[in-house]
């Protein structure tokens, strides 16, 4: 067999350059070949649909267990005791994951729609009653997912700003401990308490996910003592995933006109604008895996250990697997988008996340004709993140 050379890049992809604008590295990713080794923290990346897929969907070749970031969990001790559904593998993963998967299904979901979608209503009638200018990242993208999603798991009302620094560190302590970790670490422990405290059966609302959880544990489904890390991974993965996928989704129709009318003519395509928005904008735009033996990609091996890092964004954006990736296109059909993941692990809390896109796109395309950019954008860095600082609005 011809020994190929291993395509090597010293580039960073956690790096301010790139963490501001990531598609360029994407594409010379991408054409390198199926594996590129990063020097600068020797892992192994993945760029192109096919691999990044291949391997979602190989979770005993391409494990969880041993951390979904930078820090491999077989020589590091985890910042925080491992998540029982990301950062496992069956079968210490199946019954958390049964759990959850039934408590959100569609189905359970339907008992929210009618609130949430009033709400949604209220939010946007409130906006509009008070200019038609504002700041859509804290105005829509971060009030409507605070207002709903909180009282849905149960948790008590106090407190309830840590959920956004909290996530913002978890999301970045996924990466390497580079100055985004660092500016936020002072805050970790006292984040996590508070989360923590959140899980406990006794201040969780009787109705809600959480409870609900704990229900299951009674049942013997997971145990008492699953429960509370259960309840966690909502907290941990259900708040800053969906702002800034609002956020994507936003600033998508903000600035493709045509596609807004298509919306306001057809709201029944707010799924569809939701799904393609988060296909072409990636909120969540990497993650890693662990290679439980040498493992082949193309004609590399990865041996066993490492860390590989997979880039859903740019595959996502790979055109040999999407017409015209960078365009945004609600006629395009998104599904097989790899935004939310893929295989055993492909997000859970999905079908929360596009009830909630649903109830807000369908309130603004029933009320307003236009929506622009009204003044300069401001991205948030963050480590794992494709994020919104700010998204200042006008509407019409
Ligand atoms: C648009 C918003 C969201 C995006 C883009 C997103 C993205 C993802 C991705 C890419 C994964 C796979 C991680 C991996 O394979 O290692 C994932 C897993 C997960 N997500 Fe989401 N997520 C979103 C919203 C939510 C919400 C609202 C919840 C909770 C209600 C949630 C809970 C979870 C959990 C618990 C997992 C782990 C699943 C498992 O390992 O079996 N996510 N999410
Ligand atoms: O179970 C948890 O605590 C948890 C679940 C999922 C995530 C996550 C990680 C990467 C991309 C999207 N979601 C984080 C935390």
């Amino acid at each position: 067999m011809t020994a190929t050379l291993l395509p090597t890049s010293d580039a960073d992809p956690f790096g301010p350059e790139i963490l501001e604008d990531p598609l360029p590295f994407h594409a010379d990713l991408r054409d390198a070949g199926p594996v590129v080794h990063l020097s600068r923290y020797d892992v192994y990346a993945m760029g192109r649909y096919e691999h990044v897929h291949a391997a979602l969907r190989d979770w005993q070749g391409f494990q969880s267990g041993a951390g979904v970031g930078l820090s491999n969990f077989r020589t590091e001790p985890p910042w925080r005791p491992p998540s029982l559904l990301l950062e496992s593998d069956p079968p210490r993963h199946d019954a958390p994951r049964r759990v959850l998967a039934g408590i959100l299904a569609p189905r359970e979901l339907r008992r929210l729609r009618e609130g949430w979608s009033a709400v949604a209503d209220e939010l946007v009638d409130a906006l509009l009653a008070a200019g038609d200018e504002f700041d859509a990242v804290p105005a829509l993208a971060e009030a409507f997912p605070l207002r709903v999603f909180p009282d849905a798991v149960g948790i008590p009302a106090e407190g309830r700003e840590n959920l956004l620094p909290y996530g913002d560190f978890l999301f970045n302590a996924f990466g390497p401990h580079n100055d985004l970790v660092a500016a936020a670490a002072h805050r970790a422990p006292e984040l996590g308490a508070w989360v923590n405290a959140r899980c406990a059966r006794d201040v969780l609302a009787p109705d809600g996910f959480g409870a609900r959880i704990w229900a299951a544990a009674d049942r013997g489904e997971i145990t008492a003592e699953q429960a509370p890390l259960v309840v966690r991974s909502l907290l941990s993965a259900g708040v800053d995933t969906t702002v800034q996928a609002l956020a994507t989704v936003l600033h998508a129709l903000a600035t493709h006109p045509e596609q807004w009318r298509r919306l306001r003519a057809a709201p029944q395509l707010a799924r569809v604008a939701f799904d393609e928005a988060i296909r072409w904008g990636s909120p969540v735009q990497t993650f890693f895996r662990t290679a439980t033996t040498d493992v082949r990609v193309g004609d590399t091996v990865v041996p066993d250990g490492r860390k590989i890092l997979m880039f859903l964004a740019s595959a996502n954006h790979d055109p040999r697997r999407w017409t015209d990736p960078g365009a945004f296109d609600l006629s395009r059909d998104p599904s097989g988008h790899l935004g939310f993941g893929f295989g055993i692990h492909q997000c859970v809390g999905q079908h929360v996340a596009r009830l909630e896109a649903e109830c807000l796109l369908t309130a603004l395309a029933r009320r307003v004709e236009t929506i622009e950019i009204a003044g300069p954008t401001r991205r948030h860095h963050n480590n794992t993140m494709r994020a919104w600082g700010s998204l200042p609005m006008r509407v019409g």
